[in-house]
């Protein structure tokens, strides 16, 4: 008899910081993969001591020790998607770039962690401009929470019209989309509006806004699910329609562990849908 043949594998990489509580950062990031059927593979560009109370420590990994990492992914297993997450400093940024740009990495999604939900830094202010300058003219999308947004743009968000102007700036600033998200906008009370912008006309998702302190990794969780999504071959709009019922599923669906700010149910999605 022949043998089937081999599904496409499709390969999705992180770059991003190590949670040792598990629920955002490289951890996120690799249980969202491993849900949507996608391999799952990863740079660390720091170690976190971290659990739902919050940062306990950041310990930074060395520029040598991060450009090891990307240089044994680029040589031997070229990823169809690669996300980027906490990525501490200006020389983290500029070795992750020079790879994308090296080795021909397509469909990066940037996710500009900047600030934990507990309030420690995950990324030097000063670093801001070398993102901004370097990683970001080289993405798909960028997915920026309100505050994240404001920073990158230097403007206040507080309107509707605030929030498109911040995503048209992103994108002269070299972005090719951007999803702006709305789970820090305090106007919507009653629901979640996350806003995406290709360039050319903006679409929203609108979700009820679920009354849990759970929500720990929740940009992680939704950045790697988009990623997941262009690593199998979505167009950008699909991808993000993925993404969404992946976090509103995991958030929806919480553990409940922890006793602070726990992480979202990565294994809600896959539970509650039919594949
Ligand atoms: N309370 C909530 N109920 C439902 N969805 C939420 C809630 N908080 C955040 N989300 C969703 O989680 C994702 C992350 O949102 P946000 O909190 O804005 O970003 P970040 O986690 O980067 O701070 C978005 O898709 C947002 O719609
Ligand atoms: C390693 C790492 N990466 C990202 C986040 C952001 O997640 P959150 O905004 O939910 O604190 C985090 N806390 N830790």
């Amino acid at each position: 008899m022949t043998p089937a043949p081999a599904p496409t594998i499709r390969k999705a990489l992180t770059i991003a910081g190590s949670d040792s509580g598990g629920g955002a950062g490289i951890q996120a990031d690799l249980k969202t993969f491993q849900e949507l059927g996608v391999y799952g593979m990863s740079v660390v560009t720091a170690v976190t001591a971290q659990n739902t109370l919050g940062v306990h420590a950041v310990y930074p990994m060395n520029e040598q020790a991060v450009q090891a990492q990307l240089q044994a992914i680029g040589d031997d297993l070229p990823p169809d998607a690669v996300k980027t997450g906490m990525l501490v400093d200006a020389s983290i940024i500029e070795a992750a770039a020079e790879c994308v740009v090296r080795y021909g990495w397509r469909n990066l999604v940037i996710d500009p962690v900047m600030i934990a939900k507990g309030g420690s830094a995950l990324l030097r202010q000063e670093a801001v401009s070398t993102l901004t300058n370097k990683l970001l003219p080289l993405s798909a999308l960028v997915t920026p929470n309100i505050p994240e947004a404001e920073e990158l743009t230097g403007m206040s968000i507080v309107t509707l019209s605030d929030r498109e102007e911040a995503a048209r700036r992103l994108c002269q600033m070299g972005a090719r989309g951007v999803l702006l998200k709305g789970g820090h906008d305090p106007s919507t009370q009653d629901l979640v509006i996350d806003m995406l912008y290709d360039g050319r006309s903006f679409r929203f998702w609108e979700n009820k806004r679920l009354d849990t302190r759970h929500t720990h990794g929740t940009g992680c969780t939704l950045s790697a699910a988009i990623t997941a999504g262009l690593a199998r071959g979505l167009e950008l709009p699909d991808a993000v329609d993925l993404a969404e019922a992946f976090i509103h599923a995991a958030i929806a669906h919480s553990l409940g562990i922890g006793a602070g700010q726990g992480p979202t149910n990565h294994f809600a999605y896959r539970s509650t849908t039919k594949q």
